[in-house]
């Protein structure tokens, strides 16, 4: 079979830039789904596509992990599924907390994909001692007062906050104490650590806020373009006009004190 592969050295994980760290597990769904419909071999341009992402920028990326695929064939499928799970350390079983098992909490320890990508729910917390033993994904809820022990008993190295924002820095001061050394944070607030403990924060809204600029932005243009396409005097900047025409087209764009909001860039 046909591959690209070549042994990279044991020291170059270190020199993997956090950018293409962050595109690995975009490469990893991909190449999961074609190993899964038996695909031997994939270009660089097809896995680009599938993962989202530039070809000349997946290239480079999969050149630090020493793949550089074979001229007319490509990149073996399998092997790249186990050479980026490697770098991405998932040949090996983590166990997680979950702290905070409320609506999300719950919805997260039901989540089957953590287990299949080697996330194995260790334990769910909860300060609710009304939770405590109740089972939730079929792990009965422990309470905080046994969060010290659960970590160490368990071995755990990653915490993920679902508390309400309040009380997330101090369940992540508890977690970190406890020899917890990554976070994967819900909560809607800035969690402070020491070095060497590494926080991601997961937040929808943002993620919708900035859609809703896209829209925004989108219905400026529709807008713009009849007026342009007429001859008529070139529209103001999108910001400083009404983004639509329909019904309430103002009220929820308007920023806390009632002004629209100024153009961000692009
Ligand atoms: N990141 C996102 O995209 C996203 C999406 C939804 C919700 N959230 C956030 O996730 C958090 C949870 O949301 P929810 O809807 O599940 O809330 P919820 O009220 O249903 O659940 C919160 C749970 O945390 C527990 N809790 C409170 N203080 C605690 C503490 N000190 N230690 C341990 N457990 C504690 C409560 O007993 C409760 O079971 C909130 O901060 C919410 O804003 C984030």
């Amino acid at each position: 079979m046909a591959t690209g592969r070549t042994h990279r050295p044991a020291t170059r994980s270190r020199g993997i830039p956090e950018a293409t760290v962050a595109r690995l597990p975009l490469y990893l769904r991909a190449l999961t789904a074609l190993s899964e419909r038996s695909v031997p071999t994939v270009s660089s341009e097809e896995l680009a596509t599938a993962a989202g992402v530039n070809s000349a920028k997946l290239r480079k990326d999969f050149s630090y992990l020493g793949s550089y695929g074979t001229r007319g064939v490509g990149y073996d499928v399998e092997y790249l599924v186990y050479q980026i799970s490697r770098e991405l350390g998932l040949t090996q079983d983590w166990p997680v907390v979950i702290v905070g098992i409320g609506n999300l909490g719950a919805a997260l320890a039901n989540y089957g994909g953590f287990a299949s990508r080697g996330f194995r729910v260790a334990a769910l917390i909860d300060a609710d001692p009304g939770m405590a033993g109740k089972p939730v994904a079929g792990i009965p809820v422990q309470h905080t007062d046994e969060l010290e022990k659960i970590i160490t008993e368990n071995g755990v190295s990653i915490g993920v906050i679902a508390t309400p924002a309040g009380a997330a820095q101090q369940v992540c001061d508890r977690l970190v104490a406890a020899g917890i050394t990554s976070i994967l944070n819900f909560a809607p607030t800035v969690l402070t650590v020491p070095d060497g403990v590494d926080v991601r924060k997961v937040d929808l809204s943002i993620e919708l806020q900035i859609l809703a600029f896209h829209e925004q932005r989108k219905a400026g243009e529709e807008v713009a373009a009849p007026e342009e396409a007429a001859g008529a005097v070139p529209p103001p900047p999108v910001a400083h006009r009404a983004p639509s025409a329909g019904p309430g087209a103002d009220s929820g764009r308007q920023g806390p004190d009632g002004d629209v909001p100024a153009v961000m860039p692009a």
